[in-house]
């Protein structure tokens, strides 16, 4: 997997040369390039961004410099298997699903826009091209994509083959289908007693079945209580 990010700010992704993604970088799972936008700028001031027509306040990033990254990056031929991610607060929702399916992809191109946006012309222009997707990671506004864009990229990338030591821990995750669909029961480790807390006996008894049981009704109270949103049947 092919991962490209085009933001002014180009640092913010150094980050991922740590830890487990730099263990999937190191053994050649993930291929990662950041790009500074302003390399496709010719002015003296390497300007990105412009005031928006119409008025009203804040600055709008000029089309220019993103059209010229992507005839440099991705050429002007379409292809639909190549995904470009604009992390926007105007965006659907990031769900573990669009991880779950933009792990499957071969390029991902991520696009940090800052300031009021990006000229829309781009996405339009983007969108005849590959397969664009802009999404939100919640309902609050951050000021750039490059903060969204690393959390997508982990959330995706985990689910990559290869990349977690252990894929057994995928499957009991919140949100995972194994978990269909609840949030995860509280987890324990030693020692059994600690400042007085002591680790629910059940878990201390060896029973499988009825460890099982009392995650599956932790799970169901935790999400009933903090997120009744994702209960189904009722
Ligand atoms: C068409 O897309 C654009 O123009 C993107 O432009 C911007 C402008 C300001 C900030 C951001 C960063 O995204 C968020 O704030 C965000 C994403 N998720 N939740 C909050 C992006």
């Amino acid at each position: 997997m092919r991962l490209d990010y085009l933001t002014i700010f180009p640092e913010f992704f150094d980050v991922l040369g740590i830890s487990l993604l730099g263990k999937a970088v190191d053994n050649g799972i993930v291929d990662i390039h950041a790009h500074d936008l302003r390399t496709w700028t010719h002015d003296r001031h390497r300007t990105v961004d412009d005031t928006p027509c119409g008025g009203g306040a804040g600055m709008v990033m000029k089309p220019d410099p993103w059209g010229e990254a992507f005839d440099d990056l991705l050429g002007a031929d379409p292809d639909p298997s190549v995904h470009v991610v604009i992390p926007t607060p105007s965006g659907t929702p990031f769900r573990q699903d669009d991880a779950a399916q933009l792990s499957h992809a071969d390029r991902i191109v991520f696009c940090c826009g800052r300031y009021e946006g990006i000229d829309h012309r781009v996405i339009d222009y983007a969108s005849e091209h590959w397969s664009v997707h802009e999404l939100s990671l919640g309902d609050y506004v951050l000021n750039g994509g490059e903060v969204a864009a690393l959390a997508m990229t982990e959330a995706i990338v985990r689910l990559v083959p290869g990349v977690l030591g252990n894929p057994e821990s995928l499957s009991e995750e919140s949100y995972s289908q194994d978990q269909e669909g609840l949030l995860e029961y509280p987890v324990y480790t030693r020692p059994a007693s600690w400042r007085g807390w002591d680790v629910p006996e059940v878990l201390m008894s060896g029973h499988h079945g009825h460890i099982a049981q009392w995650r599956r009704e932790q799970s169901r109270e935790l999400t009933r209580r903090r997120r009744p949103d994702l209960l189904t049947d009722e």
